[in-house]
């Protein structure tokens, strides 16, 4: 039977993006084709709306910039803007099935004129091998570090529905982060275990525990962050004088 072809989606702040951003793509589909039962397609990274409201967060403007500037170098991954341009916060629950939705019709209108199908939405964050992939259904995934994981037990933070189709349905790929331990949090869930096959706990040996608010506050403290974040994005956040940075 041929692998089952997937879609990694990792939604947050990006805030900025780091390389342990782009990385999680590269270690989860590395697993993932280890594995052997799914071929992964294409990575799409999500950012979160401005009215997520988290502390610090430039706007989303400045975030998408950046990714794109992230992305360069990547053939494979691709920056998705579509949340940052709704009205408001999107859960995460309706972001993947409206990436998957779109990749279902497109997949589906495959014998439509190409004009045809450039009317409909921007649908630039779609990555190559999935425009052209003519095998079968696409599965979007959820990809987050454990800390998103366990960020399910936050009271009031998500509808325990959302959890049950994003994982039931989707699948979440995760990467484990220092401080968390996913394979304890699936047990002790229900739920979790319920769906124990759909989830894909990938430990990263190669530990680099950069996070954004870390890098923030290097920048603040006029610290050097080379080598943590690609080269473009230290530039973008000069230039622009974001988190407490001036033009240099
Ligand atoms: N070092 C890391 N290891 C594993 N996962 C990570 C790492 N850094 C970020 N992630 C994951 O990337 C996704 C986006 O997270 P987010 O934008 O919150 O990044 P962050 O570095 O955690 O930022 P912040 O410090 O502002 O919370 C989440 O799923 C998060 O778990
Ligand atoms: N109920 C939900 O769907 C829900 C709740 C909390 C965070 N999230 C998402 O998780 C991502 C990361 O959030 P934090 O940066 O707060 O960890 C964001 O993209 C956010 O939209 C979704
Ligand atoms: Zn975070």
């Amino acid at each position: 039977m041929a692998p089952a072809s997937v879609v990694l989606l990792a939604c947050g702040a990006f805030n900025p993006p780091t390389n342990m951003h782009l990385r999680m793509f590269e270690i989860a589909r590395d697993h993932l084709h280890r594995l052997g039962y799914c071929n992964v397609v294409g990575g799409i990274l999500s950012p979160v709306h401005d009215a997520y409201g988290k502390k610090e967060l430039v706007s989303a403007k400045h975030r998408c910039e950046m990714l794109h500037l992230a992305l360069q170098n990547s053939g494979w991954i691709r920056l998705s803007d579509w949340e940052c341009h709704q009205e408001g916060w999107t859960r995460t629950r309706l972001v993947l099935q409206y990436h998957q939705n779109q990749l279902n019709s497109l997949l589906n209108s495959n014998n439509e004129s190409p004009n045809k199908r450039q009317r409909r939405d921007d649908l630039s964050w779609i990555p190559d091998d999935v425009r052209f992939h003519s095998g079968g259904p696409v599965q979007v995934k959820l990809l987050c570090g454990a800390d998103m994981l366990e960020s399910f037990a936050t009271p009031g933070l998500w509808m325990d529905e959302d959890i049950d189709t994003i994982v039931g349905q989707h699948g979440l790929v995760v990467i484990t982060r220092e401080g968390n331990n996913p394979n304890k949090f699936i047990y002790e869930s229900d739920l979790l275990t319920k769906y124990q096959s759909k989830i894909n706990i990938v430990t990263e040996w190669i530990t680099n525990e950069v996070s954004s608010t870390k890098i923030r506050r290097a920048l603040r403290r006029s610290e050097s962050v080379k080598y943590l974040l690609q080269e473009s994005v230290i530039d973008y956040i000069h230039k622009h004088g974001l988190y407490g940075t001036k033009d240099k």
